[in-house]
């Protein structure tokens, strides 16, 4: 009793009901109404049927057909009426629950979609998220609506259930509550297995993480060359087996205990039914309870237990896809902690576009260290400045914040006087381009991989051909027969593979494109041939018309012509100036450019 209380209570706790027809309700008013209608209708003509049935037989038993031939022709002209309306209504009541389910799963998948843009970046560094967004893309999947039909389910089981309990009460008062007795340990039985079976997917969802992972390694195109260089495979794959065979393990463990359980509550509930059974035929033996009514009763009371059954299904199948749906509003909880400022005023023009990092600390969301400690920084408008620093200095993380990814967790980044906090996100986001350490291989046409460093503006094919050219990226686009529509990569077909260099001056490209005030180049010429690297950086300030530019790079000599260079230490800005200053200095930067 005591773990049955427990269960109800967290029954209660785990339905979202309100939240999941609120759901519906909002996707299609109409389409909702249609099917609720169509679904009291169903059960408005199951009732019709029976009770149909029941008039033609009340005839036929009442009056022998040989007299009354018109009304039992009647009788079953009625009924055949009402079974085929019942019939109709309930095929259209499947297209319509069918439809709405399709409407229902298209828009959470979308919302899914949505909600992930909407999240901050630092999320997708954080093992916990993953779980949620897997949980809730499994959860979004058939769920929503499959709330609905058990509902309807439950529904009709009770309309059901209140015709034969009629009948029944009519035999024995005593069998309505004792049938509702036999199921109950049916119920919580599987409530209390639709609970653990989602615990445990819930505690699970790491290792299938790790196991899709494996096998997103084992069959994808990114890690078949590597994987075959050191044949890696076989070993990728036991490791693959290894947690699915647990996981399997895991799962028929849960069936066999489900199994055992059910078993001995289906014995309990079949005993206690027998016994009711004899209990009646000894009313009739004591002469309490008539022939007619053992009749009715051995019809009725099977039945009435079947429905019963699909009630108690009804019903943990409703909890259960309510649990799962609880993981699809667990991501619309997830909220982005960089919110987006109203502040939409910033004029071009009238204020400086030097972006200043002043005495900023930094540290990652659950890390204890710092990993950027009292940075200064200036970009002033129209400048190239340089980067450049030991891996794991640091310079990456200080992109990130630049890209407003993160917030500094003291000091702060500014665009002339205005902090970057106070700005529009998307607005600020707009002034800077960049070309990350692991960019994109967007595998679409080469103008729209160029077209996306821009993607809000009307496309400007004179401008898309000029970024290539800058990028030195035209040659060999203009060699494809289909030239800038030329889909690249080898995901789709008639696609053309490019090689790493030619990606990266695609991607230098887009972040040409468009009208940013920054580029920012983070180790953005590593692929490229040394020639091509030349190429890039000559007449440079021409290529930014007047946008300034930050680049990261460990290859000194695209660096040296910057206006000025900073050099990161362990955490830290250790020393700054123009290359001919920095080598007079003799310090790190010397130490490197002679290495
Ligand atoms: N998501 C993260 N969570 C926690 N720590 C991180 C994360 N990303 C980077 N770090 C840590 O921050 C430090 C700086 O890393 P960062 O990538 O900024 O260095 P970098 O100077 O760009 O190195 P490289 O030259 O190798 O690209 C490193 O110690 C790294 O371990």
């Amino acid at each position: 009793m005591i773990n049955l209380k427990f269960k109800v209570k967290n029954l209660y706790q785990n339905l979202h009901l309100k939240k999941t027809l609120q759901l519906i309700w909002q996707i299609s008013p109409m389409q909702a109404t249609v099917s609720l209608l169509f679904l009291l209708l169903e059960n408005i003509c199951w009732i019709g049927t029976m009770y149909t049935l029941k008039l033609l037989i009340d005839r036929l038993v009442n009056r022998p057909a040989v007299n009354n031939a018109a009304g039992i022709t009647s009788a079953i002209l009625l009924a055949g009426c009402v079974a085929i309306l019942y019939g109709c209504v309930k095929s259209i009541s499947a297209f319509l629950n069918e439809k709405q389910s399709a409407a229902v799963n298209n828009y959470i998948d979308k919302q899914i979609h949505q909600h992930t843009i909407s999240l901050d970046y630092g999320c997708y560094e954080d093992p916990a998220y993953f779980d949620v967004l897997k949980r809730a893309r499994e959860g979004g999947i058939d769920r929503p609506y499959a709330v609905v039909l058990s509902l309807h389910e439950i529904g009709k089981n009770i309309t059901m259930l209140g015709s034969m309990g009629y009948i029944l009460i009519s035999i024995d008062w005593i069998l309505l509550p004792l049938l509702c007795l036999f199921v109950a340990p049916l119920l919580v039985v599987r409530l209390n297995f639709s609970e653990k079976l989602y615990l445990w997917q819930r505690k699970h969802t790491g290792m299938d993480r790790e196991a899709s992972y494996l096998s997103t390694l084992i069959t994808g195109d990114s890690s078949a060359k590597e994987i075959r260089s050191f044949s890696l495979g076989q070993h990728l794959l036991n490791k693959y087996c290894g947690i699915k065979g647990t996981l399997l393990e895991h799962q028929v463990e849960h069936s066999r205990q489900r199994t055992i359980v059910e078993l001995i509550s289906t014995v309990v509930t079949t005993v206690a039914f027998f016994a009711v059974t004899a209990y009646i035929i000894f009313g009739i033996m004591n002469g309490k309870t008539s022939v007619g009514d053992i009749a009715v009763f051995l019809v009725v009371f099977p039945q009435s237990f079947s429905v019963m059954q699909g009630l108690a299904g009804g019903i943990s199948r409703l909890y259960q896809n309510n649990r799962y749906l609880s993981d699809v509003f667990a991501l619309f909880d997830l909220k982005p902690v960089i919110e987006s400022s109203v502040f939409t005023g910033f004029k071009e023009g009238k204020e400086s576009n030097d972006f200043v990092v002043e005495n900023l600390y930094f540290k990652y969301p659950h890390a204890s260290d710092y990993v950027l400690e009292n940075i200064h920084l200036s970009i002033p408008a129209g400048q190239i400045i340089g980067l450049v620093g030991l891996n794991g200095a640091g310079k990456s993380t200080l992109i990130k914040l630049l890209c407003r990814l993160y917030d500094p967790v003291e000091g702060m980044i500014r665009i002339g006087d205005k902090d970057i906090r106070e700005l529009n996100i998307n607005e600020y986001r707009s002034k800077i381009s960049v070309v990350f350490q692991d960019f994109v291989k967007y595998n679409l046409t080469a103008n729209e991989n160029i077209r996306l460093g821009n993607i809000h503006a009307p496309t400007n094919t004179a401008e898309i051909k000029k970024a290539a050219e800058d990028a030195g990226a035209a040659n060999y686009i203009n060699n494809f027969p289909d030239q800038y529509d030329t889909i690249l990569g080898r995901i789709f077909e008639n696609g053309h593979e490019i090689s790493v260099g030619q990606w990266q001056k695609l991607a230098i490209a887009r972040a040409f494109y468009g009208k940013s005030q920054l580029i920012i180049l983070d180790e953005a010429t590593s692929s490229l041939d040394a020639i091509a690297e030349h190429e890039l950086f000559v007449n440079i300030k021409q290529k930014l018309g007047g946008r300034s530019a930050l680049v990261i790079s460990h290859r000194l000599s695209t660096i040296q012509q910057a206006d000025l260079i900073y050099v990161m230490g362990d955490k830290k800005i250790i020393e700054y100036g123009t290359h001919e200053i920095l080598l007079q200095n003799n310090g790190t930067y010397a130490a490197l450019y002679k290495s």
